[in-house]
């Protein structure tokens, strides 16, 4: 895209006339054409720091927002060159599908011709050929949604911010409108903004993902970064799924009644946890001494493609586990379990389970 810029946020802190302070001081740095997703639970500060890049809410004194290295703190929204999507909608409802398109296009005075080929092309982007003169009130959700995206890219922004987009929609409609929108923001190589509080969004969609919590920045980092080596416990459970093994830390080990497992942590024994994902454990089939812990089966859920167990290895909380094996277990069989040990994570003493 040929104008696509970069986002600079520098010291952005926001706090409301009410007191409520939503972010602490942040900085980001978002490259030209990438697509970033802030991602957080509710109440943790995307939706205001989406907006003061949109530049509906104004930072703290001190905080700066940059475009392409220009500073445009002081600047309202229409002169930002943003272009917006909300959960909502936000078409005109009294309009037609084209009409609210190029909704923008007419505000600046652009000649009827053009608007009439441009919302065309914009209506083969989004995949909704023939529906110009539709009204809305005649759409599907996602068709809305669809239009939504339309109008924001009409003007040409520099930046397209998203506001939980895809939430209004049905688990279907969801991903398939997931994937056209994943294509499409490769496509123009737009600066992209998405707030979103589903991980699995946050994952398919972001080049990189900003996982807020309360107030703060978390982790930044690409999805595999996120959900591989995440940077501390709250990003570790707020991605995925995480089993956590409490024991006694000694001599390389982590003790705990079902079994060991590698632990490099301390060296004075001391009670620690170790973290690791449902997917890196490997059912020990061969061999008992292959394996760091034993347990028996609580319950199975066949998911198709995989199994998810539950063992009760004698932790203060079970074990899940997913395998692609074709075997069933029975509820109460023995297992045995083996976690690579670059699979194991660990986020240092004292920190509450
Ligand atoms: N206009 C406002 N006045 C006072 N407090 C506000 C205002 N807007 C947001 N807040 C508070 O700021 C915090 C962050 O809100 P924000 O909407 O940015 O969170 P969020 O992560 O987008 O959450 P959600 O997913 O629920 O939208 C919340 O505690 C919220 O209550």
């Amino acid at each position: 895209m040929k104008n696509a810029v970069s986002i600079q946020l520098v010291q952005c802190g926001k706090t409301f006339p009410n007191g409520a302070q939503a972010l602490q001081p942040l900085d980001l740095e978002i490259q030209p054409g990438e697509t970033v997703v802030l991602l957080g639970p509710s109440g943790c500060g995307k939706t205001t720091t989406l907006r003061m890049i949109a530049g509906l809410e104004f930072p703290d004194a001190g905080g700066r927002v940059l475009f392409g290295g220009e500073d445009v703190t002081a600047l309202p929204i229409e002169r930002r060159g943003v272009g917006m999507v909300f959960q909502n909608y936000a078409l005109f409802p009294n309009m037609t599908v084209g009409e609210n398109i190029a909704y923008g296009l007419k505000i600046r005075k652009i000649p009827a011709a053009e608007r009439l080929a441009k919302i065309e092309t914009l209506l083969e982007m989004v995949h909704l050929q023939g529906l110009g003169q539709r009204r809305i009130d005649q759409l599907s959700g996602g068709q809305k949604q669809r239009v939504a995206l339309a109008r924001a890219l009409a003007v040409e922004p520099r930046v397209l911010l998203l506001d939980e987009p895809l939430t209004a929609l049905d688990a279907k409609l969801r991903e398939t409108l997931r994937a056209d929108l994943n294509q499409l923001l490769r496509k123009l190589g737009i600066t992209a903004i998405y707030v979103t509080h589903d991980q699995s969004e946050a994952m398919a969609l972001g080049d990189r993902v900003v996982v807020m919590e309360r107030g703060k920045i978390a982790q930044i980092g690409s999805p595999r970064d996120i959900y591989y080596r995440p940077a501390t416990h709250f990003v570790a459970d707020f991605i995925g799924t995480m089993n956590r093994v409490t024991g006694t830390a000694q001599d390389g080990q982590l003790r705990f009644s079902g079994g060991a497992l590698p632990f490099s942590g301390a060296s004075a024994e001391s009670t620690a946890t170790l973290m690791f994902r449902p997917e890196d454990v490997e059912v020990v089939t061969d061999s008992m001494d292959a394996a760091d812990m034993q347990g028996a089966v609580l319950s199975t859920f066949f998911l198709g493609d995989r199994t998810r167990l539950v063992i009760d290895v004698g932790a203060e909380q079970p074990v899940i586990v997913e395998t692609g094996k074709r075997v069933s277990w029975q509820i109460g069989e023995r297992i045995a379990l083996r976690v690579p040990q670059h699979a194991l994570l660990h986020f240092g003493e004292g920190v509450p389970a």
